[in-house]
């Protein structure tokens, strides 16, 4: 185990939002000692002067396409770019080739990620139904037992309400989180690329309705109600989804949701022209939904940021609007996207940023949280919140280089990752 000292980084404080400078002493994996001026002798000394050390960054949306689609991302190359982007854990979907849907698959995930991976936590998410096909509930007992963290048919919607309920049923029986990917497929006419709006008329493209995703967040919200079930959003991105989920809060239910950057930053008047890199599922709504998805992770409607990472191969990319696949990268970029844009901004304070992506996950799916406090695991990101740089996808550690925020100049750049007290990643 490596033993070391992190000098002068500036900690904060995650409920009142004070900084402060301090020295860290870690070892064994933990952070043994904060304060002023501690020794060092005989130990790795790296001097953090101006930089913010925080808890690591939790995504709990990602995809890392390992097996079956390697040419777009492996468990090697994803963690790699989540440790460069601050993530100490990620949890993983299970639309790989074969789905996520046995304990066995489970099981190789994490044989991958202990032999190949980067040193960040894989949490793998497991297929609600087989094939993730909306047909068959998958052994939800011997997926959690493997070591899935939640369930989740992502890349598609759970189109039939009986499987749902049924599935909610289980789920919460064991105590497993149902997270879900909202779209009613009945809403949709073939082709559809872009959101249902003025974008999609301008250009004359076939749209996604915004019900398409509202109308599965009600119905799962009225069929969780009665099981207790842990129900959760994926990448929430309509003002009446997110309506529905402040309304359900207020009742009492055990609902979350995340959002994702690309929500938070982009709405479909922000699209340049016809292009594959803002094509992703959901899409880019309107202005108005995207002011309230802002609001929504504001007053903690919506409870922390998931990137869905979503890596594609560039000839896949280049492919007519329609024929492209859905979806953009993220793990690289989503700290200094959301602290530039978010915070320096002032739509959100720093602390409540770092929450959004750190306790709040932590919390919501009972993870254990590390970070830069006596007696926590040293699972750390450390970040210049001064440095500036834009945004070139041929530097990233993902395979995939497909996003709409190349050329952006940000700031607050993470520089270091620990996991367990370990440098796994550092500029
Ligand atoms: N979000 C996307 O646009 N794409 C995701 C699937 C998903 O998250 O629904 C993918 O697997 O590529
Ligand atoms: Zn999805
Ligand atoms: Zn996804």
């Amino acid at each position: 185990m490596e033993t070391m000292v992190l000098k002068n980084g500036r900690l904060l404080d995650l409920d009142t939002g004070e900084s402060f400078t301090a020295d860290l002493i870690i070892a064994d994996g933990k952070v043994k000692q904060v304060g002023r001026g501690l020794s060092a002798e005989g130990i790795q000394v790296r001097d953090l002067s101006g930089k913010l050390v925080i808890p690591g960054l939790i995504d709990m949306h990602i995809h890392l396409r390992e097996p079956g689609f390697e040419e777009k991302e492996t468990i090697a190359t994803g963690t790699r770019a989540a440790a460069r982007g601050g993530f100490v854990s990620v949890a993983c979907m299970p639309n790989t080739k074969p789905v996520t849907d046995t304990p066995e698959a489970v099981r190789r995930i994490l044989e991958i990620n202990r032999k190949e991976g980067s040193g960040v936590r894989v949490l793998p998410i497991a297929a609600i139904t087989r094939e993730s096909s909306g047909e068959e509930l998958t052994d939800m007992a011997g997926l959690k037992e493997a070591g899935a963290v939640a369930v989740s048919d992502d890349g598609v919607g759970v189109q039939r309400a009986d499987m749902m309920k049924q599935a909610m049923r289980k789920a919460s029986e064991l105590d497993l989180p149902v997270v879900a990917h909202c779209e009613e497929e009945d809403l949709l006419v073939p082709g559809a690329c872009v959101h249902d709006g003025a974008f999609a008329q301008q250009y004359g493209l076939p749209g996604i309705p915004a019900e398409a995703e509202s109308i599965h967040v009600g119905r799962d919200i009225l069929l969780a109600e009665d099981t207790g079930v842990h129900y959760h959003v994926c990448h929430i991105s309509t003002e009446a989804s997110v309506r529905l989920v402040r309304e359900a809060k207020e009742r009492g239910q055990r609902v979350t949701a995340e959002v994702t950057p690309h929500h938070l930053l982009l709405c479909d008047a922000d699209i340049p022209g016809v292009d594959p890199m803002y094509k992703m599922n959901p899409p880019l709504r309107s202005a108005n939904d995207r002011q309230a998805l802002i609001e929504g992770l504001k007053d903690g409607t919506i409870d922390f940021i998931a990137t869905d990472h979503a890596p594609h191969t560039a000839s896949e990319k280049a492919k007519d609007i329609q024929e492209a696949p859905f979806g953009i990268v993220g793990l690289e970029t989503a700290f200094p996207l959301l602290y530039t844009h978010l915070v320096l901004t002032g739509e959100l304070t720093l602390a409540q940023l770092i929450d959004r992506m750190t306790r709040i996950p932590a919390q919501r799916f009972e993870l254990p949280l590390g970070g830069p406090v006596e007696g926590s695991s040293a699972d750390l990101a450390v970040i210049d919140l001064d440095e500036e740089r834009t945004i070139d996808p041929e530097s990233f550690a993902s395979k995939g280089k497909n996003t709409p925020f190349a050329g952006w100049k940000v700031k607050g750049w993470p520089v270091m990752t620990l996991v367990d007290g370990k440098v796994i990643w550092e500029k």
